[in-house]
C-alpha cells in the first residue's frame, strides 16, 4: 500500500491508497480524545471520502502510541478538558455535541467503514467503533470500555441501543452499567468485533479486507449496507434505501421515457408489456 496524504489536519491524519481512505485520530497523548476541532475535521474528511468516486472503503484508525507512556488507543471519547456546561467548547466558544453528526455520516454513507482499533476504545470512542460497519482489533492492545455513566453522558442511539442488537440486551447493559474493560478476544466473543489481529498486522489486514470488499459490486455493497441499516433506522433508513432504489429506477428506459415526454410536452409511452411480474 502506498498512502498519499489527502488532506492536512491538526487532530487527524487523512490518506488514500488504491480505493481506500484512511482517517486516523492523531491525539495519542490524550488517548485520542476528540474535541470540536477533531469532530469538524473528521466530518470534513469523511465527507470528502464519501464524495470521492474512486473510494469504496474507509478505515477509521488511530495514530500512536502515546509519546508519554507508549500506550495505544483508538479513541477515548469526548475530551473532558474541552467539556463545558452545555457540550464540548470549540475555538469559537460554542458548546457542541457534534460527534453524532460524524456517527450519522458513517452510518448513512454508501461505502463500507472499518474501525481499526489499535488500543483503547472508550466512551464516545467505543460508540464510534459500534457504528462502523466492521471492527478489527489489535490482539495485544485493543481494550473496550464504556465510561459514559462515569461522566454523566449517555449515547442513547447507536452507542447503546444498536450495541444491544449486536451483543444482546443483557451484555449491552453490563457494558454500560458496570463500565468494565474487555479484551479484543472478549469483544470478539460478544459479537462486537469481526476479527482479532496481531498488532503488527492490524493495518495491513484492514487494508486487505478493504481490497476484498473493493472487488465486489459497488451497487450490491451499498444496497446491502442500507438494507441491513433499514430495520434499525426507521423512516430515515427507509428514505436512504429508497433514495438508492430511485437512482436505480432513473437508469431504466422507462424513466428516460418519462423525462423525455415531459421535456417534449407529450404523453409518456411506457409500452404495453412492461408490467413485469
Ligand atoms: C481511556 C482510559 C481508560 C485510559 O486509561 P489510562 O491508560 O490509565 O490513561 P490515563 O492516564 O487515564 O490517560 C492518559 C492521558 O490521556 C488523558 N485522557 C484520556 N482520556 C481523555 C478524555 N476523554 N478527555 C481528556 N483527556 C483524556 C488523561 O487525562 C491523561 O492525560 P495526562 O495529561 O497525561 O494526565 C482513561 O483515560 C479514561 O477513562 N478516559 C476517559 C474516558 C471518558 O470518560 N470519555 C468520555 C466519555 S463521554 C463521551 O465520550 C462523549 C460522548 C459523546 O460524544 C456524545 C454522546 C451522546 C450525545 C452527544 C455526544 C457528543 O457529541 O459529545
Amino acid at each position: 500500500m502506498t498512502w498519499e496524504t489527502a488532506g492536512e489536519y491538526e487532530d487527524i491524519t487523512y490518506k488514500k491508497s488504491a480505493g481506500v481512505a484512511r482517517i486516523a485520530f492523531n491525539r495519542p497523548n490524550v488517548r485520542n480524545a476528540f474535541r470540536p476541532k477533531t469532530t469538524k475535521e473528521l466530518y470534513d474528511a469523511f465527507y470528502d471520502a464519501q464524495e470521492d468516486t474512486s473510494i469504496g472503503v474507509i478505515l477509521l484508525s488511530a495514530e500512536g502510541p502515546s509519546e508519554k507512556d507508549g500506550v495505544y488507543s483508538f479513541c477515548s471519547g469526548g475530551d473532558q478538558k474541552a467539556r463545558g456546561h452545555k457540550g464540548y467548547v470549540g475555538e469559537d466558544g460554542y458548546h457542541r455535541l457534534n460527534i453524532l453528526e460524524v456517527q450519522r455520516l458513517i452510518r448513512f454513507m454508501p461505502k463500507v467503514v472499518i474501525a481499526v482499533v489499535p488500543g483503547w476504545a472508550v466512551g464516545g470512542g467505543h460508540s464510534l467503533h459500534v457504528v462502523c460497519d466492521i471492527t478489527l482489533a489489535s490482539e495485544e492492545h485493543a481494550k473496550f470500555k464504556q465510561t459514559d455513566a462515569d461522566v454523566t453522558s449517555f449515547d442513547g442511539g447507536y452507542g447503546s441501543a444498536y450495541l444491544a442488537k449486536m451483543v444482546g440486551q443483557k451484555k449491552a447493559r453490563e457494558i454500560f452499567f458496570l463500565g468494565r474493560t474487555y479484551s479484543a478476544q472478549q469483544a470478539l466473543e460478544m459479537g462486537m468485533v469481526n476479527a482479532v489481529v496481531p498488532h503488527d498486522k492490524l493495518e495491513k489486514t484492514a487494508y486487505e479486507w478493504a481490497q476484498e470488499i473493493l472487488a465486489k459490486s459497488p451497487t450490491s455493497i451499498k444496497m446491502l449496507k442500507f438494507a441491513m441499516n433499514l430495520t434499525d433506522d426507521g423512516m430515515v433508513g427507509q428514505q436512504v434505501f429508497a433514495g438508492e432504489a430511485t437512482r436505480l429506477a432513473y437508469m431504466t428506459e422507462e424513466a428516460k421515457e418519462g423525462r423525455n415526454a415531459f421535456l417534449e410536452k407529450r404523453k409518456p409511452d411506457f409500452g404495453k408489456n412492461n408490467w413485469i411480474p
